[in-house]
C-alpha cells in the first residue's frame, strides 16, 4: 500500500446538501454536543450485567479507544451504540438520536467495521464495493476508496484471495464508503501483520484529519496510544478510567518506583516523593554512587494492568 496515497479519502469532494463532519477537534465547539453520550448503560445476559452502569462522551473529531480485557464488555458497548444490540438499562445517543430507534437517515451517517463483517468471497475487491455502494446515498467512488485504504493493487482480486490484512482493509473501506461521520471500528488491526498495522494507524489520522469521529476498541496499548485523543478503559462492565493515553491513571502515575542495591540484596521502594528517597539514599551513600540505583514510574501498560486489576503474570497468560 501506497503510504502516500492514504490521505485521499478525506479530499473526496463534499457531498451536496449534506454539511461536511465537523472539521476536526480544532474546530469543535467546546459546547458541541458529544458524537455519542452515554448515561447508566446497562446490558444483562441470563441477570449478569456485562455492561453495568456505564457513562461516556465521545466528542466530536476525536479518535476515542475502548480498551479492556476479553469479556470486559467493549463490542457489547459499542454494539449498542451501533443500534445492533438492545441495551436494558440507560440512555443512549448517537449523533443526537437513540441508535435503538433511529432510521435509515440516521444510519447513512454511522460506519461500522465488526469484528467479522462477513464479506462474501465470491466478487471482486472492486465488485464488492460497488455492490454495496448501492446501499448508500452518496458513497465514495470505488476507485478513489480503493486507493485511499491501499487495495489499488488489489481491486481485482476475489476476496477469497485476499489476505487476512487486505480483507480487513476491505471491510474499513466498506464502514466508510458511505462517508459517516462517526466510524466504529471493533478491534480493526487484528490479524494485521505491523506493517498492515501502521498503514491503518494513518489511515485513521487521516479520516480524523478530515473530521471523522472515529470509536475503536483494540486490545494493543500501543494502537491506543499512537491513535487516541483519549482511552476509556471497561473492566468487568464498569469504566475505571477515562484519559488522554499519557494521562490514564493519573494517580498511578505519581508514584515512583526507587530501586538500589545493598548487602541485603535488592530494595525497593514505591514513592510520590523520591526526590526525598534520593536524598535520604545519597546521605547514606558519602561516596555519591548508590550501587544498582533506578526510578522508574509506570508505563502505560503498568497503568493499565493495574486498571483492570491484572498482575502481570495474569496478562501474560
Ligand atoms: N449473546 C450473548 N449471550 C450471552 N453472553 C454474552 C453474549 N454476548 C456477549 N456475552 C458475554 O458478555 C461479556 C462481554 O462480552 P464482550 O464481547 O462485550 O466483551 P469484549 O470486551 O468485547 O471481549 P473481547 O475482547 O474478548 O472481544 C462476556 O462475558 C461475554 O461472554
Amino acid at each position: 500500500m501506497q503510504k502516500d496515497s492514504l490521505p485521499t479519502i478525506l479530499r473526496l469532494p463534499a457531498v451536496p446538501g449534506r454539511e461536511p463532519p465537523a472539521l476536526a477537534l480544532s474546530g469543535t465547539a467546546p459546547d458541541d454536543p458529544p458524537a455519542v453520550r452515554v448515561r447508566g448503560l446497562v446490558k444483562r445476559y441470563g441477570g449478569r450485567a456485562v455492561v453495568d452502569g456505564v457513562d461516556l462522551d465521545v466528542r466530536r473529531g476525536e479518535v476515542f479507544a475502548l480498551l479492556g480485557p476479553n469479556g470486559a464488555g467493549k463490542t457489547t458497548t459499542i454494539e449498542v451504540l451501533e443500534g445492533v444490540r438492545r441495551r436494558d438499562g440507560g440512555a443512549v445517543a448517537v449523533l443526537g438520536e437513540d441508535p435503538g430507534r433511529a432510521g435509515r437517515a440516521w444510519r447513512d451517517r454511522v460506519g461500522v467495521v465488526g469484528q467479522s463483517t462477513g464479506v462474501g468471497n465470491a466478487l471482486t475487491v472492486r465488485e464488492t464495493l460497488d455492490h454495496f455502494a448501492r446501499y448508500h446515498g452518496t458513497a465514495q467512488d470505488t476507485g478513489a476508496l480503493v486507493e485511499a485504504v491501499g487495495l489499488t493493487g488489489a481491486a481485482g482480486t476475489r476476496v477469497s484471495r485476499l489476505s487476512g490484512g487486505q480483507r480487513r482493509r476491505l471491510e474499513v473501506a466498506l464502514g466508510v464508503q458511505g462517508r459517516p461521520e462517526l466510524l466504529f471500528l471493533d478491534e480493526p488491526t487484528t490479524g494485521m501483520d505491523p506493517v498492515a498495522r501502521r498503514q491503518f494507524w494513518e489511515l485513521v489520522r487521516g479520516l480524523r484529519a478530515g473530521g471523522t469521529t472515529v470509536v475503536l476498541t483494540t486490545h494493543y496499548l500501543d494502537e491506543a496510544a499512537a491513535l487516541a485523543d483519549r482511552v476509556g478503559v471497561l473492566a468487568a462492565g464498569r469504566l475505571v478510567d477515562v484519559a488522554p493515553p499519557d494521562e490514564l491513571g493519573a494517580g498511578l502515575r505519581r508514584a515512583a518506583t526507587v530501586r538500589w542495591a545493598d548487602s541485603g540484596g535488592v530494595r525497593e521502594v514505591v514513592t510520590e516523593e523520591p526526590a526525598a528517597v534520593l536524598r535520604d539514599l545519597l546521605a547514606a551513600h558519602p561516596a555519591g554512587e548508590v550501587p544498582g540505583l533506578t526510578v522508574t514510574r509506570p508505563g502505560l501498560e503498568d497503568v493499565y494492568l493495574s486498571l483492570v486489576g491484572a498482575t502481570p503474570e495474569e496478562a501474560s497468560r
